[in-house]
């Protein structure tokens, strides 16, 4: 198993505090804009966070205190030519965004100023947000003659609705902080979004793994169909849970009124 800390990146950081990865995207100079060898990068690093059985959630979060991630690298972007070449990036793009989201643990955006673009499209793949009060959110791409890529168009309306989403990206507007706690989009405002993020990190490590793992996959697959279809999983993974030692750990504990002590079995 490779240690997190040894892989090394062009534009990432992977560091490891215990059960706790936090993933920096260090490109102060274009205020961390994903360009295609970041997005390769996060790739890799979501392989090696998946493959390190001792790593129990994710905080994603940008380099510097001016940016979170400003977006895909427009210089590339202005490079691009054709439906094809257009639609090839689009899908790399969520595919990464997607792998994000996949992730059988918990994974939560440190907002550290700008969230723009691709950058939003990559903390609404994370589980949870934790924004600064100087962090500005939005989908811009309007702006640019181009429409939200990596997923934003669908996890943005997913998250806040269809109306609050579509005012977004319609007049392309940052929203503040504030805000975006109002209307859901962030879960906290903190000064110091990252310690808070490792603060809701742990609060989340004190339950059962399996159960974070299978609680993500009820929620994602979920909101894919109809109430029927998605009361219907949750049954089933219901049902995972209630055959893992984790459940008889915690149902044991909470009768003994002692702390629970799950082993992910
Ligand atoms: C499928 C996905 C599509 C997309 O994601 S499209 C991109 C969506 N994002 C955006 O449209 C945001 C672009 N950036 C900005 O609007 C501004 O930046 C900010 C409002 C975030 C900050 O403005 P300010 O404080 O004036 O800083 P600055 O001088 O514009 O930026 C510092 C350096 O960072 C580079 N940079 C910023 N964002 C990007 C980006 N998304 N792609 C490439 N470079 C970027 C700039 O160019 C500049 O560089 P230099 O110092 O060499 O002039």
């Amino acid at each position: 198993m490779t240690m997190l800390d040894e892989i090394e990146f062009r534009n990432l950081q992977l560091d490891q505090h215990g059960p706790i990865a936090v993933l920096t995207v260090t490109r102060p100079k274009a205020l961390n804009a994903l360009n295609a060898d970041t997005l390769n990068e996060l790739s890799q690093a979501v392989e090696a966070v998946i493959e390190n059985p001792e790593v129990g959630a994710l905080i994603v979060t940008g380099g510097g205190d001016r940016a979170f991630v400003a977006g895909a690298d427009i210089q590339e972007l202005s490079q691009l030519d054709g439906v094809y070449a257009g639609r090839e990036l689009a899908l790399a793009g969520q595919d990464v965004m997607h792998s994000v989201a996949s992730l059988p643990i918990p994974v939560i955006a440190a907002i550290n100023g700008f969230a723009l673009g691709g950058g939003l499209e990559l903390a609404l793949a994370c589980d949870v947000r934790v924004a600064s009060p100087n962090a500005k959110l939005g989908l811009p791409e309007v702006s640019l003659g181009l429409i939200p890529g990596f997923g934003g168009t669908q996890r943005l309306a997913r998250l806040v609705g269809s109306g609050r989403a579509l005012d977004m990206m319609l007049t392309a507007r940052q929203v503040g902080a504030e805000e975006a706690l109002g209307m859901g989009l962030v879960n906290y405002v903190a000064d110091d979004p990252l310690t808070r993020a490792r603060e809701v990190a742990e609060q989340m490590l004190r339950n059962a793994p399996i159960a974070l793992s299978l609680v993500k996959e009820a929620v994602r697959r979920g909101l894919d169909t109809s109430l029927e279809a998605g009361l219907e999983v949750e049954a089933d993974l219901f049902g995972m849970t209630v055959a893992t030692q984790d459940f008889r750990e915690g149902t044991a504990a909470f009768l003994a009124k002692r702390r629970a002590a799950f082993q992910g079995e």
